[in-house]
């Protein structure tokens, strides 16, 4: 199991890196910025590993609702039985994630949307349960500390753009969306910074 933490831990912190450079940075950026590193020196990590039993009657029932997830990455292994699915956009469509033996989802998270400043957005997904087969899918969620605040990147930042979201910890954030889901709304844009003349997406 510590071999597995070790092992997935420094996967993550490699796609850390790998979305970094899909932002721009370079890689003396990336080995030099202050928050990059500690970004990546400090992820904490969470395994929930889930059971969907084979269910009569699939298509009325649901193995886990849509959401996104909160931290930066979750990295999924699952049972070779597809039940993973992704909302794609225009039009809106709920797409079956294949599940290749061995291989590993890579899904983003809310906290990742803030540090890239939406440059790359968390993903909406929900889990589909089956009629044959039972499916087994262990998420492996990487995020800050809990009391780290997370603001978007001055990296993920052009010179032009302002911060679309205020700083926000992953414990406060799990608050939030807690809030959201009661109000129907969406945990993101209670982050966000309001535009002039818009009103405030604060939480408060
Ligand atoms: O069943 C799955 O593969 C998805 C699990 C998931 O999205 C979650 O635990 O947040
Ligand atoms: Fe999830």
């Amino acid at each position: 199991m510590e071999e597995y933490h070790r092992e997935m831990r420094a996967l993550g912190g490699r796609l850390l890196d790998v979305f970094f450079t899909a932002l721009g940075l370079t890689d003396d950026q990336i080995a030099a910025g202050e928050t990059e590193r500690k970004i990546r020196e400090t992820l904490t990590a969470t395994i929930h590993p889930i059971m969907y039993p084979r269910c009569p009657e699939p298509e009325h029932a649901i193995g886990l609702p849509a959401h996104t997830d909160s931290g930066f990455i979750t990295l999924i292994a699952q049972s070779p039985v597809p039940g993973l699915q992704l909302l794609r956009r225009g039009p809106d469509r709920w797409v079956t994630v294949p599940a290749p033996p061995g291989a590993l989802m890579v899904v983003l998270g809310d906290l990742f949307q803030v540090l890239t400043n939406g440059r790359f957005r968390s993903a909406l997904h929900r889990a589909a349960v089956n009629r044959e087969r039972d499916r087994i899918s262990v998420p492996y969620f990487l995020g800050p500390p809990a009391d780290m605040k997370v603001a978007p990147l001055a990296s993920a930042m052009p010179p032009w753009t302002k911060a679309a979201f205020r700083g926000v910890t992953w414990a406060e954030c799990m608050v939030v969306k807690q809030k959201a889901l009661a109000m129907g709304a969406s945990a993101l844009a209670m982050v966000q910074v309001a535009e002039e003349g818009e009103e405030s997406g604060s939480a408060a």
